[in-house]
């Protein structure tokens, strides 16, 4: 079955923070890309909502602006967007503002399309938009409501917002976001996994040594200083993307792709990550924040130095900017099986990768020949694909001399179309009104309350943030966690 876009029913997406940086970055630009393939239909409405004086045609203008700036390779098309165009609006509303909630509803009517609320918000607004749209008679059997992440702060937070909102959608009309699960080689893991015979009698503690997972980024935070001190990496990345990708490398089949049935392996995996205590939160994490350095032959400034607080010493800033956490999941598959997650800012490169490293040969029978390990890697981004190390002879007489070689496939060069990103992909799945790629409310709180042990743990032994140079691949903590366990990172 060859790809094709399929269109979707008529709806009314209502983007609350339709100003902010994640529309202007991410939604906007999925949503042109999507109504470019021709999936909505002529009446479908995009409506933004913000504090900001705007009439509809100030807001088109704005985003014509945006597309032109955020636009891959900078292609608008003029006839694409007049018809992008013609579905926008503005609606300004403070969401605090009781009184601003009827002006609000009076824009919508009783038409039938499909509502749906996208919340790109900070979390604390999640509540009163809730209400806000219940209260205008907005939410109906076909209304579904989308929530960016993070998801609360912290585990409290994160149930008073599921309460809140639970109040007035049902749990399968709410859809947490979590842009990873939409990205195309996350999806391959679990086509990977369940789709071939091959790996599943390997997938365990009897062949695996351990698992790497890394998103390595080499942007910095910058202006996005203020939410980066309130959040840090560990709230930041971990709690929602990498916990996500390790419960789709670590999971049990599920019984099949239906939502639920991929949403209740992923729990059992995250109700078995071992608590992370203060007694060992210095041998199993490491904290790192990044100093100036050189990322592709350009100097960078220290975290803290280059946002619009600038005045503020790079010292007084707390926030770490680079994670790594040895897991252990206790249950039969993997006890024994470390799972090391990193992530960080201004690290040398792009690159998020799984590493799924198998057990030495039990005996060589190659004299002092060295024999590396086999490693199933998966790569995420920037170049999307499935490599596999195997040790193989290198020709020519002279006897056995070994190599390891890499089976490669990469995604780019083994297909053609082009897929959507996964802001698009999401987006079309909230107005299918597919959950699948979504975190059901008992992930979140079960994510929450793993990193909430770290966060106490760290407080309570005030392990502090190491710095690390820009371009690097983190403080030595992180090098050491491994080295610990006679392991290194595989670094790109
Ligand atoms: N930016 C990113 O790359 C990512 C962001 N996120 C999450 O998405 C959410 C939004 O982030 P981001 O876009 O960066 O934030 P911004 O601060 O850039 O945007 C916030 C948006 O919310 C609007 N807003 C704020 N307060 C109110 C209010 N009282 N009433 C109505 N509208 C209001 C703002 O409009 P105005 O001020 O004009 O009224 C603006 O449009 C956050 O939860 C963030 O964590 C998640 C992943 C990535
Ligand atoms: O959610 C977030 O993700 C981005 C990284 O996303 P990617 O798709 O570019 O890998 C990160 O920069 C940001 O801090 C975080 O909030």
């Amino acid at each position: 079955m060859a790809a094709e876009f399929v269109p979707v029913d008529p709806f009314d997406l209502v983007i609350f923070g339709g100003t902010g940086d994640l529309a202007r970055r991410k939604l906007l630009p999925a949503l042109y890309h999507r109504d470019q393939d021709g999936q909505f239909s002529d009446d479908s409405r995009i409506v933004a909502v913000s504090r900001q004086d705007m009439s509809d045609e100030q807001y088109a203008q704005w985003v014509r602006e945006v597309l032109e700036e955020h636009l891959p390779d900078k292609e608008l098309d003029n006839e694409v967007f007049s018809r992008f165009q013609s579905r926008l609006a503005h609606i300004q509303l403070d969401v605090d503002d009781e009184a601003g909630w009827k002006a609000f509803s009076e824009r919508f009517d009783d038409n039938g399309r499909i509502r749906a609320f996208y919340l790109a918000t900070a979390p604390s607004l999640f509540g009163k938009i809730a209400n806000g749209v219940a209260d205008a008679g907005l939410v109906d059997d076909r209304a579904r409501i989308v929530l960016e992440k993070p998801v609360g702060h912290d585990y409290e937070s994160a149930r008073e917002i599921n309460d809140a909102v639970g109040a007035r959608f049902a749990e399968s009309q709410i859809y947490r976001i979590d842009h990873y699960l939409g990205k195309e080689t996350v999806q391959n893991l679990i086509a990977l996994r369940f789709g071939n015979s091959l790996f599943e009698p390997v997938w365990g503690r009897q062949a695996v040594d351990n698992v790497q997972i890394t998103v390595a980024e080499s942007l910095g935070v910058d202006e996005r200083f203020d939410f980066y001190e309130a959040t840090g990496a560990l709230r930041d990345m971990v709690q929602n993307h990498m916990l996500q990708l390790l419960c789709l490398a670590a999971m049990e089949p599920p019984a099949s792709m239906n939502h639920d049935d991929v949403r209740n392996e992923k729990i059992k995996v995250l109700r078995s990550l071992k608590p992370i205590t203060p007694q060992e939160v210095h041998k199993v994490t490491a904290r790192g924040q990044y100093a100036a350095g050189m990322i592709d032959g350009k100097a960078v400034p220290a975290y803290g130095a280059a946002n619009k607080k600038e005045q503020a010493p790079a010292e007084d800033a707390e926030a770490e900017t680079f994670v790594a956490i040895k897991a252990e999941i206790d249950n039969w598959r993997w006890q024994g099986v470390p799972f090391y997650l990193r992530t960080g800012k201004r690290m040398a490169r792009k690159s998020s990768q799984i590493v799924v490293e198998f057990k030495p040969v039990p005996h060589s029978i190659f004299g002092e020949e060295p024999l590396q390990p086999n490693r199933l890697v998966l790569r995420l981004q920037p170049e999307e694909g499935v490599e596999m190390s195997i040790m193989t002879k290198e020709p020519g007489p002279g006897g056995f001399r070994m190599r390891s070689l890499p089976l490669n496939l990469s995604f780019s060069q083994a297909f053609e179309v082009a897929y959507p990103d996964a802001y698009e992909r999401l987006l079309m799945e909230v107005l299918r009104g597919n959950p699948a790629l979504f975190m059901r409310r008992d992930e979140v709180e079960a994510g929450w309350q793993w990193i909430d042990r770290i966060l106490e743990s760290w407080r309570l032994e005030q392990v502090e943030a190491q710095e690390y140079m820009a371009g690097s691949w983190g403080p030595t903590d992180a090098f050491v966690l491994l080295d610990r366990d006679g392991r290194r990172w595989h670094d790109n």
